[in-house]
């Protein structure tokens, strides 16, 4: 079978459930496949090491799924766990696709990853920042590529079902593991990722993540993987046609949900300049705390080109607190926002306590008044053509470009006035991410009153802000931490005021100037006097901020009606979406109450 895979994603996310029906996932029946793995990696392990005071947990994915606990007390410092790399049997694009190069194989699948693997490399050199999207995206490949191959060899009636050669070796030597990741449906039924945006359906993405920043990272990580199925469709149904496209796209997909849910990036340089991903057992099952993580974990490899390039060295998971007996190991997978956590690993961490996240404001009024002195009749405010968004749409690269250019510029005039001191301002304990204002679209629906029938998603552009919020019980005052988390965007709103104010002459004067940078970087310094930035940055941060607060409630209203009333609106499935969309929709609230004029810390006393 030919061509490119026919089926559009939903009826794909509907079908995927029917593939792979009556037949074992895992060799050894009756064990769990993270047991297996868990028992297999240490029995081929000679040098790793696990505390005898710590064990494998195996819970329903409704409940964290497996995780590892202490039986006993374990005391800060202890190595909970030492793993041997070269001897566990890791997963990674790199090893795989260097061993088929070398040997002289006919794989159409990974042929096809080799040469996405080395232009990605290619190009990645040429940047300051690469894009891991992609080196994701070939990992993810080679891991459905080896579990269709394994799958086949596995339950094949005939030996020339399965092409001998690399694939179907890397398969049998990485077996249980390819055997442990999620993939649909487990032999017991269930769902293993019920909550992953990969399995929900177009519907409830589009319905319960709706106003959140989460809807935008959900439909572009869908859109993504769904160009590159595209790409991927003639080679994957070459090597596998007898399995057909069900079976294909459920191992791809179950593929990316694996890769961005468990998969590790190489401190050590190992792979591509510290920026490969692998998928490494046993320490894949620690679950995530971020407030409060009792172990970490670090890469021990030997300095040394060719013991990093065998991949040989140690990964250490080390106690950083006394850890009582029945407590679970967490580790933190990294300081993410909610949204971000959720679109890669299927779940919003529980706010036990206090914890950094982040919202998005518009950067611009939803509809933009290009005449605001002109009074117009409300009946005509749909057909004014002053009130005109699509001005914003079109004009969006311009000024994104031009808000952080003018940023950029007035933290480097701020640091001039400072005296060149402007590390002082970046001390403390922020994320570092936080430390610099970031521009992300927001994907939204048209407003209501423009009579314009828009047929693509509309992008806004927003500022990513960043406090602590807390939970009900704690008592700490943050108001300092809100208050920076303003100070750090204020710049970027000044500049927006400052290019509507540009647009607007612009408008007045029939002239189709492009909007200067320049203007902008001096309204967000303040030193451009003809208006009060300050107010009107301000004025616009706080518009953006009611906007988003009112987007959100709304939304989260119709989320919770869309769920009362929809067909499948009792399944357990669909209601733990629901709960996950309404955490990541809390989140986003909670930052934004916390910097909204009415909470402790008054806006105006920002800047
Ligand atoms: C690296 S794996 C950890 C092992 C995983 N629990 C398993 O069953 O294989 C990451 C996945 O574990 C789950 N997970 C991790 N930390 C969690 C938490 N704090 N709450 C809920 N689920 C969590 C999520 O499904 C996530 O995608």
């Amino acid at each position: 079978m030919r061509g490119v895979f026919v089926v559009a994603l939903p009826y794909y996310l509907a079908a995927r459930v029917e593939s792979f029906n009556g037949v074992k996932s895992n060799q050894s029946a009756g064990v769990h496949p993270h047991k297996f793995v868990w028992q297999r990696t240490l029995e081929n392990s000679p040098n790793s090491f696990v505390h005898p005071s710590v064990d494998l947990a195996i819970r329903p994915p409704s409940n964290g799924g497996t995780g590892i606990v202490a039986k006993d007390v374990l005391a800060e410092g202890s190595v909970a766990l030492s793993l041997s790399l070269h001897e566990i049997g890791m997963i990674d694009a790199r090893s795989i696709l260097d061993g088929f190069d070398a040997g002289e194989d006919d794989d159409a699948v990974l042929s096809m990853l080799s040469d996405m693997w080395k232009n990605e490399v290619k190009h990645a050199k040429d940047k300051e920042v690469s894009e891991d999207g992609k080196r994701l995206a070939v990992l993810a490949g080679c891991l459905a590529h080896l579990q269709l191959t394994r799958f086949k060899d596995k339950t094949a009636w005939t030996s020339n079902e399965v092409n001998e050669g690399h694939a179907l070796r890397e398969s049998r030597r990485l077996g249980p593991f390819l055997d442990a990741m999620p993939l649909l449906p487990t032999p017991d039924g269930t769902n293993p990722m019920p909550t992953h945006y990969l399995y929900w359906s177009d519907d409830e993405i589009q319905m319960l993540l709706a106003g959140t920043f989460g809807l935008t990272r959900a439909r572009e990580n869908r859109a993504g993987i769904g160009l590159v199925l595209r790409q991927w469709s003639p080679s994957f149904l070459k090597e596998h046609s007898t399995l057909g496209q069900t079976a294909i796209l459920n191992s791809v997909f179950s593929s990316f949900a694996s890769v961005m849910s468990r998969s590790f990036g190489d401190d050590v340089g190992r792979d591509l300049d510290g920026k490969g991903r692998m998928l490494v057992p046993v320490v894949d099952m620690l679950n995530h705390d971020t407030e409060d993580p009792n172990v970490h974990w670090t890469w021990h490899v030997k300095d040394d080109e060719d013991e990093i390039s065998q991949g040989k060295g140690d990964i250490l998971v080390t106690a950083l607190r006394d850890i009582k007996a029945g407590e679970e190991l967490l580790k933190c997978y990294g300081w993410r926002p909610s949204w971000d956590i959720a679109s890669s690993y299927g779940f919003v961490p529980a706010l036990n306590n206090e914890r950094w996240d982040c919202a998005v404001i518009p950067l611009f009024p939803p509809i933009l008044d290009l005449e605001p002195d002109e009074i117009s009749p409300p009946t005509s405010a749909c057909k004014d053509e002053t009130r005109v968004d699509m001005l914003l749409e079109s004009n969006y690269g311009p000024l994104v470009k031009g808000v952080l250019a003018a940023v950029n510029a007035a933290s480097e005039i701020r640091a001039r006035q400072d005296g060149g001191n402007e590390e002082v301002a970046h001390v403390g304990e922020r994320p570092d991410q936080l430390r610099r204002v970031e521009v992300v679209s927001l994907f939204r629906p048209a407003p209501a009153n423009v009579d314009i029938d828009f047929a693509f998603p509309r992008r806004q552009p927003c500022v990513v802000i960043g406090t602590k919020i807390q939970s009900e019980s704690c008592k700490s005052d943050n108001s300092l931490h809100h208050k920076e988390a303003i100070d750090a965007v204020i710049p970027a709103f000044k500049a927006a005021a400052s290019a509507m104010e540009q647009l607007r002459r612009n408008h007045r004067e029939g002239n189709t100037e492009p909007i200067s940078a320049a203007q902008m970087a001096k309204a967000a310094a303040s030193l451009d006097t003809s208006k009060d930035w300050d107010t009107l940055g301000i004025e616009l941060l706080e518009a953006g901020i009611r906007d988003r607060i009112d987007t959100l409630v709304q939304e989260g209203r119709a989320a919770n009606a869309w769920l009362a009333t929809s067909v499948a609106g009792n399944s357990k499935e669909r209601e733990m979406r629901a709960g996950m969309a309404q955490d990541v929709r809390s989140s986003e609230l909670a930052v934004l109450r916390a910097v909204h004029p009415s909470a402790q810390s008054p806006i105006r006393n920002a800047s």
